[in-house]
């Protein structure tokens, strides 16, 4: 496929490109009136459309976009899209001024969720998750991380990661999957830590390892759910299934998670809203990713994360969605680099490539897709005729995506 007359191609970064760190975010390559041609699901070459070679206009398949950008997809590395049920009952709760924590201490929150998952079959959840990611992909996502961590028991989990498998299949999207068995307590450990995460680690790891199920560990580390030490345990056995972390930090408050995360070479350290002095230091010149969720932030009404304070430190920053039925039921990810900038004070080029290059990398994807790269998987959407980069999130709530291609064929969903 060949498109011309593209106003803008977007986020044309070199192969050896793999991430950007500090105030390299602000650089995001652009070629404006530009042809791209897509082979084999491929980025095969792209150029001006001034200097475009006459054997290429010559090619049948021609799509041409006068007026529109494209874009490399974005790429959601933090969702957890395999629920059961939708909890718009915490809706009013929240409404009324009761905080996350507070519902979750009520019965709500994630033990709700786990309740609702373990009596629900693995169909019914693929079937579930699957409307949520051709939305996703619809919204311009090109790659996405699912967690587990509704299921909480060892059958239930490995229901979960199987789903999630299942979806690896069926989509023509990368995904990666996270084992976050320890995102609660259930109920009958509530006073016996040890013994859930003697479960973890000793019955549950070795199913997902001889399923290979998981691509990494995760731990929700805060107060009131697992401690640093007890994260540093389930990362510490995980490492030897050789699952690498990407681990909540920092969500409601500053628990030492960033430092311990970066400790253990997590590849990302996710949340931030309390992105404390400590954390700043940890992840300043770090190759653990700051992976950013302000629509979390929103949704639950917490602080935002200090996106420019780890800009300043020469922290990598990713944008992700964080979808999920209780702190942010939604995986739009145009919103997310919205709240990227009106929020977090980013610019657009900076939102732009922290959730595409940024957010592949969170994922190790970034050798695959993330940018305009020649022989990168050819993963993008087009737009309506914008005026400017700065038209896709200054149009906070509404998306600009008129098409999306996906290994370089149109994706009709
Ligand atoms: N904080 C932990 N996990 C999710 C929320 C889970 C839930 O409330 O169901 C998050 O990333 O925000
Ligand atoms: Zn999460």
């Amino acid at each position: 496929m060949l498109i011309t007359n593209i106003k803008a191609l977007v986020g044309i970064h070199p192969k050896e490109k793999l991430f950007l760190r500090g105030s390299e975010l602000k650089q995001l390559p652009i070629l404006e009136n530009a042809w791209l041609l897509l082979e084999d699901g491929l980025i095969k070459d792209f150029g001006s459309m001034s200097e475009m070679p006459s054997q290429i206009s010559n090619l049948n398949s021609q799509i041409s976009v006068e007026g529109r950008f494209v874009f490399p997809s974005w790429c959601d590395s933090h969702t957890h899209i395999v629920f059961a049920a939708p909890r718009e009952e915490e809706f009013a709760l929240k409404i009324a001024g009761k905080t996350y924590e507070e519902i979750a201490a009520a019965g709500g929150g994630i033990l709700n969720s786990a309740n609702k998952l373990q009596k629900a079959t693995e169909d019914e959840l693929f079937e579930s998750a699957s409307i949520r990611l051709k939305d996703m992909i619809k919204q311009g996502t090109g790659a996405v991380e699912i967690k587990s961590g509704y299921g909480l028991t060892v059958e239930s989990e490995l229901k979960m990661l199987r789903v999630i498998k299942r979806l690896k299949q069926a989509f023509p999207i990368p995904i990666k999957a996270s084992l976050l068995a320890a995102h609660a307590y259930p109920t009958e450990y509530k006073n016996n830590h040890q013994a859930y995460i003697a479960l973890i680690i000793n019955e549950l790891l070795p199913k997902v390892s001889a399923e290979n199920l998981a691509d990494y560990i995760d731990v929700f580390c805060e107060k009131g759910f697992f401690s640093t030490e007890e994260t540093a345990q389930i990362l510490t056995a995980a490492a030897n299934y050789g699952l690498k972390p990407k681990i909540h930090a920092n969500q409601l408050s500053s628990s030492g998670a960033v430092e311990l995360g970066v400790k253990h070479d997590a590849v990302s350290v996710d949340h931030l809203e309390e992105t404390d002095a400590h954390a700043l230091q940890a992840l300043s010149n770090s190759n653990t990713i700051a992976t950013l969720l302000p629509s979390c932030s929103f949704y639950i009404n917490i602080p935002f994360a200090n996106a420019k304070g780890l800009i300043n430190n020469n922290a990598i920053i990713a944008l992700a969605s964080d979808y999920n039925p209780g702190s942010t039921p939604s995986g739009n990810m145009n919103f997310v680099v919205s709240l990227g900038c009106i929020k977090l004070k980013m610019t657009a080029e900076q939102a732009v490539n922290a959730a595409t290059l940024n957010g592949a990398a969170a994922m190790e994807l970034n050798d695959e897709v993330g940018s305009i790269t020649i022989g990168k998987k050819a993963n993008l959407f087009i737009t309506r005729p914008m005026t400017s980069l700065a038209y896709l999130p200054y149009s906070f709530g509404q998306s600009q995506i008129e098409t999306v291609i996906l290994n370089g064929e149109i994706y009709n969903g």
